[in-house]
């Protein structure tokens, strides 16, 4: 069988696989490797004087990784530069946070080539190659160039913009017309898809070759959906666990009987964490009999904090919950217990069991898993509601929870007071449907879906479709 060869600039696989690993992409990747014989590639986080291409071979958790390290520069060109503060902000419709600077750009293809040459000798000619998100999408050109025909695949998990939004990046077209070298593109949501085809319609004049294929730059592609999921089955039993009973028996005990409405993301103005708390207070100015029954938890992990408007964000919700918390905490009660720190998967499991309601408010994300952990992690008997966001990718699949508009404070203070007042009955019927969701599109099933198109048709199925696939002819 062929081996998969998994490619992402973090590479962060939890030696246990209780412990958590900041971010959706490490967490789903290590799931998905676990079942598979293969290696996962990509950079170690550290940087070195001088790049050496030397990779480190570790086995972590049940998986092989292959780490490298990068120079000082491409860490401040590559990873804080074209993907953090241009791809990321412009990808989440923040044109206003996007900045675009020469050096980012030749940071970026010198890592994406860097990657390529190190990765080709460890490469065999059956392996499949499995390229993952925006810090990576001229890879397979790279790896075409130094001659690799193996079959090559991307995902995105982040949305692809609207194509009046795309088309604000300089060089926007040479950037797409690498995603034509690889052999499979795959979006978390039918509607990034076809954000996609519109661009490579109407900006690169391509077309559609048949069902799921577009031609563009000469070549043809497999083009899909594939929503990814979490380990649910590996979720629900860490919510079993003696960690998670222990931190849900410390949360019950900090409750005091008040319910609980509970955040948990990353430190990232894509989140909507501002809007959150602000439509917090709305709902406790909206309902002064409520206030101290009720409090709000967010969990904000600090991510990504060398790139300024992550610092900015930091110092803005600082701000915003140290005034809500002022003006309306009274000696025994406080509003919002904020904190900025990491907790493993486990203990995750324990507090989402404990609250009563979540708050998954993302302004734009390409997924969000937290939706979807916190559903797997209720109780049967007494499940908590979920408030999703409608733009974040899993409010295509989860359409049980309740939606909001994370833009509107009294769309979301009404959803609020929905979630605390529904009945038993109401909560289990949505929770169950959320549940069986969640199972049945887990991380396995996207993980073989995305496997079984990467391996492509059978060899008597692709022989019509040989001529026009480009990139096989690519020396
Ligand atoms: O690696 P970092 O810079 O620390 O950031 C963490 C990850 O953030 C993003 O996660 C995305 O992938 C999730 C799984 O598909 C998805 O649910 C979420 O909506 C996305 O934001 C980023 O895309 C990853 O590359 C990062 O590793
Ligand atoms: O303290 C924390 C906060 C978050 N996470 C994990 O980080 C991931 C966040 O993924 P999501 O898709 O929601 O968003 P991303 O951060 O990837 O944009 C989830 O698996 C969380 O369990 C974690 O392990 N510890």
């Amino acid at each position: 069988m062929s081996r998969l060869i998994v490619v992402s600039n973090r590479v962060n696989p939890p030696a246990d696989p209780g412990l958590g690993s900041t971010g959706g992409l490490a967490m789903a990747l290590a799931a998905a490797l676990r079942e598979y014989s293969g290696v996962w590639f990509g950079w170690s986080g550290e940087t070195t004087e001088h790049f050496t291409g030397q990779i480190r071979m570790q086995r972590v958790g049940g998986v092989t990784i292959a780490l490298v390290d990068l120079e000082e520069q491409d860490r401040l060109e590559y990873y804080n530069g074209y993907a953090n503060k241009t791809l990321w902000p412009l990808f989440h419709y923040r044109t206003d946070l996007t900045s675009y600077e020469r050096s980012f750009d030749e940071g970026y293809a010198r890592v994406n080539r860097r990657f390529a040459e190190t990765l080709v000798p460890l490469l065999e000619p059956d392996d499949l190659i499995w390229v993952h998100d925006y810090h990576l999408i001229p890879m397979a050109r790279e790896l075409r160039k130094l001659g690799v025909k193996n079959r090559i695949g991307f995902f995105l998990h982040i949305p692809w913009p609207a194509r009046r939004l795309l088309t604000t990046l300089p060089k926007h077209r040479a950037l797409v017309e690498t995603l034509f070298d690889y052999d499979v593109i795959g979006f978390q949501t039918e509607d990034n898809r076809e954000a996609f085809e519109d661009y490579v319609i109407h900006e690169a004049h391509g077309s559609v070759a048949g069902p799921g294929r577009l031609t563009a730059f000469d070549h043809t592609v497999q083009v899909d959906s594939f929503p990814i999921g979490i380990d649910a089955q590996g979720f629900i039993e860490a919510a079993k666990s003696d960690e998670a009973t222990q931190q849900f028996d410390r949360m019950q005990t900090s409750l005091a009987g008040r319910r609980m409405v509970l955040g948990v993301d990353r430190l990232d103005y894509s989140k909507g964490l501002e809007e959150r708390f602000l439509a917090y207070e709305q709902f406790l100015i909206d309902h002064p009999e409520q206030q101290e029954d009720v409090f709000l938890l967010q969990i904000a992990t600090p991510s990504r904090d060398e790139v300024e408007a992550y610092q900015e964000i930091r110092h803005r919700l600082d701000g915003v919950a140290g005034r809500i918390n002022g003006e309306f905490a009274t000696v025994d009660w406080v509003p919002i217990r904020y904190v900025n720190r990491g907790y493993r998967r486990d203990q995750l499991a324990g507090i989402y069991r404990a609250a009563d309601v979540a708050l998954v408010t993302p302004l734009r994300d390409g997924m969000n898993l937290v939706a979807k952990e916190f559903v797997a992690a209720q109780d049967p008997e007494d499940p908590g509601v979920l408030i999703l966001s409608r733009f974040a990718g899993a409010a295509d699949q989860m359409t049980d929870a309740v939606l909001v508009n994370p833009f509107s404070r009294e769309d979301m203070s009404d959803a609020i007071r929905r979630a605390l007042a529904m009945p038993l009955t109401k909560r289990r019927m949505r929770w169950e449907r959320l549940l069986e969701g969640v199972k049945r599109d887990d991380v396995n099933a996207w993980r073989d879906r995305f496997v079984a198109a990467l391996r492509g048709p059978p060899p008597e199925a692709a022989n019509g479709d040989k001529p026009e696939d480009g990139h096989q002819a690519v020396a």
